[in-house]
């Protein structure tokens, strides 16, 4: 049943408004005679009923709800069916319907002589009046019905949802985000989305549009996995949809969705560097042999992982990635292999599935694999020699058929000689391996990727620029891309923000890109390596000296160098950048 009394704020005012164009006092009561509007001597009497609230009464008001017909009598007093206080003297009722059913009525009362004949002589346009009064109502009811029916929808949803404005405040979310979160509403609603998680990729200006993306939530000590899609939604702001990581794998019964797979296509280049890669990642991925995938970080190591796996005749089954160095070393085991119910304090109580069962028929993708500490090395290499895995605290070997591909940015050959990495793991791995070469090696491909980000951007942000000016290209051109393609994407997407004009001009550019840095770190004396050490050094520092040293300032220099937080620490320990020293160039 459609209650009056859910939109009762607009029945007063369509009560008031009704008194206030024709000078007559009304009431307007719901389908169980309960006052729920009304104006003069009605006022005191909302909350109660009309006619005792017997709906079997005789009376006129009970009558309209029953027949659904209108009631007009200029003079109460003679009518038998009206039961009148002393002062009425004429009335015209009209029900307020929705289809069939009659929800309430608006009653028009005269209590003066004045009133009455005014009535009298206008009861026809009186009447019509109440009419279009009542529809008001119904369409009113309808609509506060139909967006309450979207919140039940929003609330009983399955996946988390958080909505947040273009500067990453959250103005919405629902139950199911409350308890992925284990925040209240309260605590949700008008934080800020930076302040909730510290992946780069979920805070203003770096969401990007993708689906099923894994991303850690840090609850104090206690950290959640979490499967997230992401739809920019333009002059508003983002939605954020997310799920329990081990939820989403489990439930699809380890079926990937192959519609949304990034296949060779989503790879892009035209230089001869790429097309060759390309061309041999093409061949090899049919197989089920491990590949160990090199390159710095940004030159689409895992895009090539996930293009592999899309054209393996495992595409219909998952594709699972693990970072080996976002991931503290105590919780790496539990992650790779997975637990028995109570192998440790604080382990959930019903164990938990690893990495590997989760990705059974399917890739595994082991990125930042020079990042895996020697003693785990040990145990990887074992899985991987025998097929075998055994959960942590399990007594029972599960046999496992899955793919490998693994991923690093370090030169392994030179960490075996330090000791840091096994030799045994590294011939393991690097069955079948795959170079990509930085950006600044192949700069053919530099316009071309500028100009695909540009459409891409456009398209999101929803702007339409359709170019570079000359002096802007000059400069993207120049640059030496530490953050390779990562790096170009975030810049472009800077610039198509800044943006007000039909081109990209030089000033919309990142300061790093504009101020052309790089023609003084070169010296001609100086090797390759030491040049690039050099520079990357120089970058850092000078983002760092922007942003400070702060946990967040070093996640806010990641996200503008275009690396991830994990490689800025290494990168920072490899080039001898300590955390507390003070920032100089
Ligand atoms: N050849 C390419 N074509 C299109 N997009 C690319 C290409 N290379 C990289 N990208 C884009 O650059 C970004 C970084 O790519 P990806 O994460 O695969 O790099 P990565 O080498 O694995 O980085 P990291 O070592 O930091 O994890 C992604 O948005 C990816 O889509």
């Amino acid at each position: 049943m459609l209650e009056l009394s859910t939109i009762r704020e607009t029945v007063i005012q369509v009560a008031n408004a009704i008194t206030a164009a024709i000078g007559i006092e009304s009431e307007i009561v719901d389908a169980h005679l309960k006052i729920i509007g009304g104006t003069g001597r009605y006022i005191k009497k909302i909350g109660s009923y009309e006619e005792d609230g017997n709906l079997d009464s005789p009376y006129i008001y009970s009558e309209i709800l029953r027949s659904g017909r209108e009631y007009v009598c200029m003079d109460v007093t003679g009518d038998k069916a009206y039961s009148p206080l002393e002062e009425e003297l004429a009335e015209i009722a009209c029900p307020i319907q929705v289809e069939a059913q009659v929800i309430g009525i608006i009653g028009l009362v005269a209590f003066t002589k004045e009133q009455q004949s005014k009535m009298e002589e206008n009861h026809e346009s009186l009447l019509n009046f109440l009419r279009r009064m009542s529809e008001l109502i119904a369409s009113k009811l309808i609509e506060s019905q139909s967006s309450s029916k979207l919140a039940v929808l929003l609330e009983s949803m399955p996946e988390g949802l958080l909505a947040v404005d273009l500067e990453g405040v959250i103005f919405a979310c629902n139950f199911t985000s409350e308890t992925l979160l284990r925040k209240k509403r309260q605590q949700l609603m008008g934080t800020s989305i930076c302040d909730l998680f510290s992946s780069k990729e979920l805070h203003p200006g770096l969401l990007k549009e993708y689906r099923e993306k894994e991303l850690i939530y840090e609850d104090g000590k206690k950290k959640r996995r979490l499967m997230f899609t992401i739809v920019p939604i333009p002059e508003i702001g983002t939605m954020l949809l997310f799920q329990d990581f081990e939820d989403v794998a489990v439930n699809a019964g380890n079926i990937a969705n192959i519609q949304n797979q990034t296949t060779f296509d989503d790879i892009f280049g035209v230089s001869r560097e790429m097309r060759k890669v390309k061309e041999r990642a093409l061949q090899v991925a049919e197989s089920n042999s491990t590949v160990l995938i090199t390159g710095e970080s940004g030159t689409g190591k895992e895009l090539f992982a996930r293009a592999i796996h899309a054209q393996s005749s495992r595409r219909e089954n998952v594709f699972i990635a693990i970072n080996c160095a976002a991931i503290p070393d105590a919780l790496l085991e539990s992650e790779l292999f997975g637990y028995e119910k109570g192998a440790f304090t604080g382990a959930d109580k019903n164990g938990r599935p690893g990495k590997f069962e989760l990705a059974n028929h399917g890739t595994l993708f082991l990125d930042e694999i020079g990042d895996m500490p020697l003693h785990m090395q040990v145990k990887l290499l074992r899985a991987l020699q025998s097929r075998v895995i055994e959960r942590i605290g399990g007594s029972t070997p599960l046999e496992i058929d899955v793919r490998i591909v693994a991923a690093t940015n370090k030169n392994l050959e030179e960490m075996i000689e330090r000791n840091e990495f096994r030799e045994d793991l590294y011939f393991r791995l690097n069955v079948i391996p795959l170079h990509i070469p930085p950006l600044r090696d192949r700069p053919e491909d530099i316009e071309p990727m500028l100009r695909n980000s540009l459409n891409r951007f456009n398209r999101i942000i929803g702007k339409q620029i359709t170019g570079f000016d000359e002096e802007a290209v000059e400069a993207l051109k120049g640059y030496h891309w530490p953050g390779n393609v990562r790096e170009l994407e975030n810049a472009v997407e800077y610039a198509v923000n800044m943006e007000q004009g039909h081109k990209i001009q030089l000033s919309n550019l990142p300061d790093r890109i504009r101020s052309k840095k790089n023609e003084r770190l070169i010296e001609p004396k100086a090797t390759l390596k030491e040049q690039t050490e050099r520079a990357q050094r120089l970058i850092i520092m000078e983002c760092l000296k922007t942003t400070g040293m702060s946990r967040e300032g070093k996640q806010r220099a990641a996200a503008v160098l275009g690396i991830s937080e994990s490689s800025l620490y290494r990168k920072m320990k490899e080039l001898g950048i300590e955390s507390d020293q003070s920032v100089r160039c």
